[in-house]
């Protein structure tokens, strides 16, 4: 069957959208990572599918595919592409609720054009926790839960990081069995700003952005390094992040990340 699909981006983090609200395509491992492969497929990171909600708490529900098969909970930058993409096909649809496997997340227009996704509340907040790395026996390594996991690693110059082979060894240190983490090298830039790579999870390699990862940094900052509410964060692509948030010293809540969200180009594949 041929499927129309629409590849997008924002801050760089790819995606390919499908409009499943008719067709209830299940795609196997298999499809996805050929749809995802940069060489034989489409390219990208992963694939969002746009779908009815199950409750009548959300507008709408979706299903995230990374570029290795696997379903994943939470993807920020992909929160806002998905925003634009029901906005283009549904003029009336700026502010919308949807489900995904870390809850109903919200999404909003916001100034320039721009789309603000209020990520569930970070959880599993673990600061000042210590790992042992082939480089360090007791490396510092905070984490927090945006949605997904995610470990926050403070560097002094995050381009000097080799983020592949050190993310990678913290992606699958034994401390976080059975099922991983995302991985931010994070650098403090300004007051309020920082600088953050990541090495994320079921791509398996460095990333140009992870919205989930630079919201999990921070949350981290605000505990260790002061940091308040708004926050500027570039990523490894140049693009500029924002995350906005309330914090009464033991709870973060209405975690915004606010970026853009661009269509690069449509297609139709064969599924
Ligand atoms: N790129 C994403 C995160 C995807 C999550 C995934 N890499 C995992 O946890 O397995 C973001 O912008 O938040």
């Amino acid at each position: 069957m041929k499927v129309p699909f629409t590849k997008m981006q924002g801050a760089a983090n790819d995606f390919v959208l499908i409009d499943n609200r008719m067709l209830s395509i299940v795609l196997t491992p298999e499809q996805a990572i050929r749809i995802c492969d940069r060489y034989r497929g489409v390219g990208a990171a992963g694939i969002l599918l746009w779908e009815k909600s199950t409750t009548n708490l959300a507008d709408w529900k979706w299903t995230f595919i990374q570029c290795d098969g696997d379903t994943a909970a939470m993807c920020g930058n992909g929160a806002r592409c998905f925003g634009k993409f029901v906005h283009t096909n549904l003029q009336n649809q700026d502010d919308f609720t949807f489900e995904t496997g870390a809850g109903i997340v919200s999404i909003a227009a916001a100034p320039n054009n721009y789309i603000s996704v209020t990520l569930p509340n970070p959880k599993d907040v673990k600061l000042h926790d210590t790992i042992a790395l082939s480089s360090n026996p007791a490396t510092p390594v905070h984490f927090a839960n945006t949605g997904v996991p995610h470990a926050i690693l403070y560097v002094d110059d995050v381009n000097a990081i080799d983020v592949v082979s050190l993310g990678r060894e913290v992606r699958y240190h034994n401390h976080y069995a059975p099922h991983g983490t995302n991985v931010n090298f994070v650098q403090i830039i300004g007051p309020n700003q920082l600088a953050v790579r990541s090495y994320e999870r079921g791509v398996e390699v460095e990333t140009l952005a992870c919205g989930t990862g630079v919201a999990a940094a921070v949350i981290t900052a605000a505990r260790t390094h002061q940091f308040t509410s708004p926050v500027r964060v570039q990523v490894a692509s140049g693009d500029e992040l924002e995350i906005t948030f309330d914090d009464d010293g033991t709870q973060f809540t209405n975690v915004h990340l606010i970026g853009p969200a661009e269509i690069t180009f449509t297609g139709e594949i064969d599924v």
